[in-house]
């Protein structure tokens, strides 16, 4: 993920087109937009493009991929939006804008269930952690991941969990991760060990692979609906994530989602 390292370690006067995964061959640029990204080569006529349509829907959801370094936030984020954009998969997204902020880099993205998002990536490590902390405020939704393969960023997961207590908004989304499921060789994490953990902590879990793509469209598909529900104004219509995680999850049997 040199692409990826490259924009992590700029300074705050990043280009957004310089060294970003837009500018490889993610997609091409709208209208000559720099950093706007045209899916199925057409933003959908009846939405506005996407450099405006933050202002246009009333609700723009942030959602972040947090976790130790390595544990593979990036490549997930990676995963979903190609995987969106090749497979014209269920949460199919109409736009997407690449942009850099700083050492993070967002997504904006205006999806199929009529929610615009903003996913950012954020750098794992230590010394990013003080910036992160600052982007958690107005944070509505948090991927936190581990590796299956590193049992010390499972080990971890409970300082994060304490840093998300401690910066984050009480009623933020929160969903465990355990990536890298398709490398069943180097696994010391076990399945029932992030399911016990989830558990204590109240929160769902499944484990993906950016990989294989494992389960990476239904974590950001049952976050995007989490947050839809939550919009919506009818207190009935509940959405319980919880089951519509363990309803949808694939297992890790296989490596192919
Ligand atoms: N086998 C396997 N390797 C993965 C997977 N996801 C990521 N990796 C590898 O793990 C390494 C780190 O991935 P990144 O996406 O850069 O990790 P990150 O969490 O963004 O790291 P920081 O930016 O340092 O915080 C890379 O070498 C990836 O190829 C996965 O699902 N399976």
């Amino acid at each position: 993920m040199s692409r990826k390292k490259a924009v992590k370690g700029k300074a705050a006067t990043s280009s957004p087109s310089a060294g970003s995964p837009a500018g490889k061959g993610t997609g091409k640029s709208a209208r000559g937009s720099p950093g706007i990204v045209q899916m199925n080569g057409v933003v959908h006529p009846s939405r506005p493009s996407i450099s405006n349509s933050s202002e246009f829907y009333d609700i723009a959801f942030k959602v972040m991929l947090v976790g130790d370094s390595g544990v593979g936030k990036t490549c997930l984020l990676v995963r979903f939006k190609d995987g969106a954009f090749l497979a014209g998969s269920f949460i199919s997204t109409v736009g997407i804008d690449f942009r850099v902020n700083g050492n993070f880099f967002f997504y904006s993205m205006i999806t199929s269930l009529s929610n615009y998002l903003q996913i950012w990536d954020t750098a794992g490590q230590e010394r990013f952690r003080s910036v992160t902390h600052a982007y958690y405020r107005d944070a509505h939704a948090l991927l936190l991941l581990y590796d299956v393969t590193n049992k010390s960023s499972f080990d971890n997961i409970q300082a994060w969990l304490t840093e998300i207590h401690e910066y984050a908004q009480q009623d933020v989304v929160l969903m465990l991760l355990g990536n890298k499921a398709d490398a069943t060789h180097d696994r010391v994490v076990k399945r029932e060990d992030g399911e016990r953990l989830a558990k204590e902590f109240g929160v769902p879990f499944m484990e993906t692979s950016a990989r294989s793509g494992l389960n990476v469209e239904l974590a950001f598909t049952a976050v995007a609906k989490e947050l839809k529900h939550r919009s919506m104004k009818d207190p009935n219509e509940k959405f319980k994530l919880h089951e519509y995680v363990n309803k949808e999850m694939k297992g890790t049997g296989c490596c192919r989602s």
